[in-house]
C-alpha cells in the first residue's frame, strides 16, 4: 500500500543544508499498525510529513495505493489526501468553539457531503469512540483522553484508507494513552492502516511492527513479536 523508494530530504538553514532524512526504504501492506520510533531530531516528523503529502521528498518516491504521489498537480494531491488519509495529533487540533459531533463533521463539510449524511457518520464515528453520549459537549468539558477520542473519530469520518498519527498519546497520562491505544488497536483490527510516531516503547509494543529511525536511517524494523520473542529470552 505504502512504497518509499530511496527517499532524501533537506532543509535549508542559511547556508547550511541539514540532511534529515538519507536513503529511506520502506514497505507498508494493508492492515499493518506500525510505530516510527527514533530519538528527537532523527526525522520521524519529516517522514510522517512525506507519508501524509504535507511536505515532499528531495529525490526518491513515494508510491502510495498504485499512485506515484510526485506525479500528481496540487488539486489532484488534494484531492488524494484528503480521500486516502486521515491524521491524529498529538494536541488534538479541535476546533474549541464547536462542539464534538461539529468537529468530527467538519471534515466532511469541506469534501462536499450533504448536511444529512456529515451529521449521521459524525454520530456513527463518535459512538465508535465511546462517545456517543458525548456529541453535544465542547472540547472544554472533556478530559485529554475524550478530545483524542474524538479527533480519532474526526480521522475516521471520511473512511480514509490510511491513519497517520504523530504523538497520539503524548500529551495524555499512562492510563488514558493504554484506553486510546485500545481503540486504536480495535480500528486496526477491523482493517485500517495506521502509522505512529512515539517517543514510547510500551506505546510502541502495542503495534505489530516498530520502525526506528537513527540520523535519517532506518536501524530497525523488526515485527512486535519478534521484540516480546527476543525479550523472553533475556
Ligand atoms: N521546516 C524545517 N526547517 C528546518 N529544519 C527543520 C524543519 N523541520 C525539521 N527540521 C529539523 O530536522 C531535524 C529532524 O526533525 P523532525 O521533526 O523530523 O525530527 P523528529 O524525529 O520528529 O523529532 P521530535 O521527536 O523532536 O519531534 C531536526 O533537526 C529539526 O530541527
Amino acid at each position: 500500500m505504502i512504497q518509499i523508494k530511496d527517499v532524501h530530504k533537506s532543509y535549508q538553514m542559511g547556508n547550511n543544508s541539514l540532511k534529515v532524512l538519507k536513503g529511506i526504504n520502506l514497505h507498508i501492506n494493508e492492515g499493518e499498525l506500525v510505530a516510527i520510533m527514533g530519538s528527537s531530531g532523527s526525522g520521524k516528523s519529516t517522514l510522517l510529513n512525506i507519508l501524509g503529502m504535507l511536505d515532499e521528498a528531495d529525490t526518491g518516491e513515494y508510491i502510495l495505493d498504485n499512485v506515484l504521489i510526485k506525479n500528481l498537480n496540487e488539486t489532484k494531491a488534494a484531492h488524494y489526501r484528503n480521500k486516502f488519509l486521515g491524521f491524529v495529533f498529538q494536541s488534538f487540533n479541535l476546533i474549541n468553539y464547536k462542539n464534538a459531533v461539529e468537529n468530527v463533521a467538519l471534515p466532511l463539510y469541506y469534501q462536499k457531503v450533504a448536511r444529512k449524511d456529515r451529521q449521521e457518520r459524525a454520530i456513527k464515528y463518535l459512538t465508535k469512540v465511546g462517545l456517543g453520549e458525548w456529541a453535544t459537549h465542547l472540547p472544554s468539558e472533556m478530559s485529554g483522553g475524550q478530545k483524542q477520542r474524538v479527533a480519532i473519530a474526526r480521522a475516521l469520518a471520511a473512511d480514509p484508507k490510511l491513519l497517520l498519527a504523530d504523538e497520539p498519546t503524548g500529551a495524555l497520562d499512562s492510563k488514558t494513552s493504554y484506553e486510546v491505544m485500545d481503540l486504536i488497536q480495535q480500528i486496526n483490527d477491523e482493517g485500517k492502516t495506521i502509522l505512529i510516531v512515539t517517543h514510547e516503547e510500551d506505546i510502541a509494543n502495542m503495534c505489530k511492527r516498530i520502525v526506528r529511525l537513527k540520523d535519517g536511517v532506518i536501524i530497525e524494523d523488526v515485527s512486535v513479536n519478534q521484540v516480546r520473542a527476543a525479550a523472553y529470552v533475556q
